[in-house]
């Protein structure tokens, strides 16, 4: 579904150029989930932006259902940390702005807006304001709205990190169910190891300056899966300790 090839991703500024991005390459499948992890400044933000079209990479190409990216795509939606919802559109008129933007039929998806509400558990809340959520629910409409228009691709930068520890992880879970019946494929930021393994089918380590692709773990744990006392606990264990000697600053020193 989305291929990436030898990109790269240099940016000028007043103080210098940084090296963003150094020759990427990568394949994600149809319905893939991809969780993508590393330190601070490694690139991620700027390889999503990438694939999303709203930057054009120094060099390289990326393909979205084999055509190459060159602007933002109705198919891909983004998903960012805040949910950035409008505060006087009620619930529902939220979820269903990409529709008035896209200006596409609203009846259908009015239909599909009360079903997103009740995949995500909040079937009740379609009149209530923004500010009347907690967060955790604000970000529940925030994926109903990046899910309106049946994207192919989704998204998502680091979308559970401004929430409390518990409220994140209960998301994370859910969040497995309602890619499993939606079908989509998904590439997801995160710098918590454990989030990135609950999520992943594949995790891809970025390594900083130049971001580089540093190593692809493959995540072979039965799901639907949880954190906590649960029968795979140890093989979520063994993942995380790879992933968290992948991501020490000396290990990635001595690798170097
Ligand atoms: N528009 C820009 N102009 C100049 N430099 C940029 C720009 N966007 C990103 N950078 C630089 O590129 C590098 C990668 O940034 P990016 O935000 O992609 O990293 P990240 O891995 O997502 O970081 P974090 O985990 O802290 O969010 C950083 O050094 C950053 O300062």
């Amino acid at each position: 579904m989305i291929e990436i090839e030898a990109v790269s991703q240099v940016f000028t500024t007043r103080s210098g150029t940084v090296h963003a991005l150094e020759n990427i390459n990568l394949e994600v499948a149809t319905n893939e989930f991809v969780t993508l992890v590393g330190r601070s400044g490694c690139g991620k933000s700027t390889l999503l932006r990438i694939i999303s079209g709203l930057v054009t990479p120094t060099s390289g190409t990326v393909r979205v259902a084999g055509e190459p990216v060159v602007k933002p795509r109705r198919d891909v939606s983004v998903m960012f940390q805040r949910p950035a919802l409008l505060p006087w559109r009620s619930v529902l008129d939220n979820i269903l702005l990409p529709v008035e933007i896209l200006k596409l039929d609203r009846a259908s998806h009015t239909a599909r807006a009360h079903d997103l509400l009740e995949l995500t558990g909040l079937t009740g809340f379609e009149d209530k304001l923004p500010h009347e959520l907690s967060g955790g629910m604000q970000q529940r409409v925030s994926l109903c709205r990046s899910l309106i228009q049946r994207p192919k691709v989704l998204l998502m930068d680091e979308p559970f990190s401004a929430l409390d520890a518990l409220t994140r992880e209960e998301l994370s879970v859910e969040l497995q169910r309602i890619v499993a019946e939606e079908s989509t494929t998904i590439v997801f930021v995160t710098h918590s190891i454990d989030e990135a393994v609950l999520l992943a089918d594949r995790v891809v380590v970025l390594s900083p300056r130049p971001g580089r692709l540093r190593e692809i773990l493959d995540v072979e744990i039965p799901r639907p899966r949880t954190l906590g006392q649960n029968a795979h606990a140890e093989d979520v264990t063994r993942v995380s300790a790879r992933l968290h000697d992948l991501l020490m600053p000396e290990k990635e020193g001595a690798a170097a």
